[in-house]
C-alpha cells in the first residue's frame, strides 16, 4: 500500500485530509513534535525509515499579523522548512505537494491572478511563503504547489469560527470592505489533494485552488451572519479603520480555469459551500 505522509497534520487543512481519507492508501500524520519540518536530519532519518511515494506538506506558519514581529520563525518554517521536504522528497523520489497562498500576490491586480502573474508579496508571510515555493521549484521536477485562499473549515482558526464566536459575544462586529477573495472550503482543497494523487496525475507544477466567485471579508461576514442567524450588527469599513501589524492585499482571486482545464474537476461557489458548513461549525 502506497504510504502518505502528511506534515503540519494537527492544523486545519491536514485535518480535512484526514475526515475523507480512503483506506486504499496509508496516511502517515505527523505534528510538529512527531516531525519538524525545519529539521532536515529528522527528515532524514524519516524518509529512510519509511518509503513515502507523497508528501502532503502542511506544515506552516500562519499566522499573518505575528508573522511581521516574528520574520526568523515564519521563514524558517515556510522557507526552509519547504526546502528541506524538497531536498529530501528529491533524494527519495517522493512527489510533494505543498500548500500555497494567495498572499504572494500584491493585490494590484483586478482580474483573477493566473499561475503565471508575478508574485509580489506584501508582508512577511507572504515573502516566506514564495521563497518555500520557489525551493520547491528549483529542487524538484515532481512538485505540485497549491496556491489557495482564504480557507476555512470546521476545524482549526479561520475567519467563519472567528465571526461565530464574535457573533455570540458582540452587538456589532466592524468588517473591512476593501480586500478581496474567494473564501476556499479546506475540506474541497482535500478532495483536489486526494484526486491529484488518487489520478496519479503526472501533471506537476504550480496550480490555483479556491472555491468560484469572490467577496470582501466584509461580504463574508454578512454571509456568515445570516447563515448562523445572529442579530449582531456587521459594519463594513474601510481597512484604514481596522488596521492590522501585516499589510494584506486588496484584491487577490485566483484564476481557476488552469486547474480546472488539467483535472477536469468541478469546484462549487463559494457561497454553496459555505451554506453547508456554517450548520456543521454551529
Ligand atoms: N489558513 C488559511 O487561510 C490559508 C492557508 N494557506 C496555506 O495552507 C496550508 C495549510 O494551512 P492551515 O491548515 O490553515 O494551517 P494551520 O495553521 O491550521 O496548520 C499548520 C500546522 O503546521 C504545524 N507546524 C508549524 N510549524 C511546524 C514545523 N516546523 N514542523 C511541522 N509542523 C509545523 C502547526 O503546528 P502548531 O499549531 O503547533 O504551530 C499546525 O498544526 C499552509 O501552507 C498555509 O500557508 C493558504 C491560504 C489560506
Ligand atoms: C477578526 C476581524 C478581521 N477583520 C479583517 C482583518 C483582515 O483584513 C481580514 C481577515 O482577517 P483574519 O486575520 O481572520 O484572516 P487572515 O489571517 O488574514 O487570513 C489569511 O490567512 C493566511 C494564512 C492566508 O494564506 C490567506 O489566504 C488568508 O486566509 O479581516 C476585520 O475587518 N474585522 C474583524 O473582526
Amino acid at each position: 500500500m502506497m504510504n502518505i505522509l502528511v506534515t503540519g497534520g494537527d492544523g486545519q487543512l491536514a485535518t480535512c485530509i484526514k475526515d475523507i481519507a480512503s483506506n486504499e492508501l496509508n496516511f502517515i500524520y505527523t505534528d510538529y513534535l512527531a516531525l519538524d519540518i525545519t529539521c532536515l536530519s529528522s527528515l532524514e532519518s524519516f524518509f529512510k525509515a519509511h518509503p513515502i511515494a507523497y508528501c502532503i506538506n502542511c506544515a506552516a506558519y500562519t499566522a499573518v499579523d505575528e508573522a511581521e514581529s516574528h520574520p526568523k520563525a515564519a521563514f524558517n518554517i515556510n522557507e526552509t522548512g519547504a526546502k528541506n521536504l524538497a531536498l529530501v522528497c528529491k533524494k527519495h523520489d517522493t512527489i510533494l505537494i505543498h500548500i500555497s497562498t494567495d498572499f504572494v500576490f500584491d493585490g494590484t491586480k483586478s482580474t483573477p491572478y493566473t499561475e503565471l502573474d508575478s508574485p509580489n508579496p506584501l508582508g512577511v508571510y507572504g515573502a516566506s511563503k514564495l521563497q518555500g515555493e520557489k525551493h520547491i521549484q528549483s529542487i524538484l521536477s515532481k512538485y505540485f504547489i497549491i496556491r489557495t485562499s482564504w480557507l476555512y473549515s470546521e476545524h482549526g482558526k479561520n475567519f467563519v469560527k472567528t465571526m461565530l464566536r464574535l457573533f455570540q459575544e458582540r452587538d456589532l462586529v466592524k468588517v473591512v470592505d476593501d480586500q478581496i477573495g474567494s473564501p476556499t472550503y479546506a475540506g474541497d482543497l482535500a478532495l483536489f489533494i486526494h484526486r491529484i494523487i488518487a489520478l496519479k496525475s503526472p501533471h506537476y507544477g504550480l496550480y490555483h485552488f479556491s472555491n468560484l466567485g469572490a467577496t470582501t471579508w466584509y461580504g463574508f461576514a454578512k454571509a456568515i451572519r445570516a447563515l448562523s442567524k445572529s442579530n449582531t450588527e456587521v459594519v463594513a469599513v474601510p481597512t484604514s479603520e481596522f488596521p492590522t501589524k501585516a499589510l494584506r492585499p486588496s484584491y487577490s482571486v485566483l484564476d481557476m480555469t488552469n486547474t480546472q482545464e488539467v483535472f477536469g474537476i468541478e469546484i462549487e461557489s463559494w457561497e454553496k459551500r459555505l451554506s453547508k458548513v456554517v450548520s456543521r461549525c454551529h
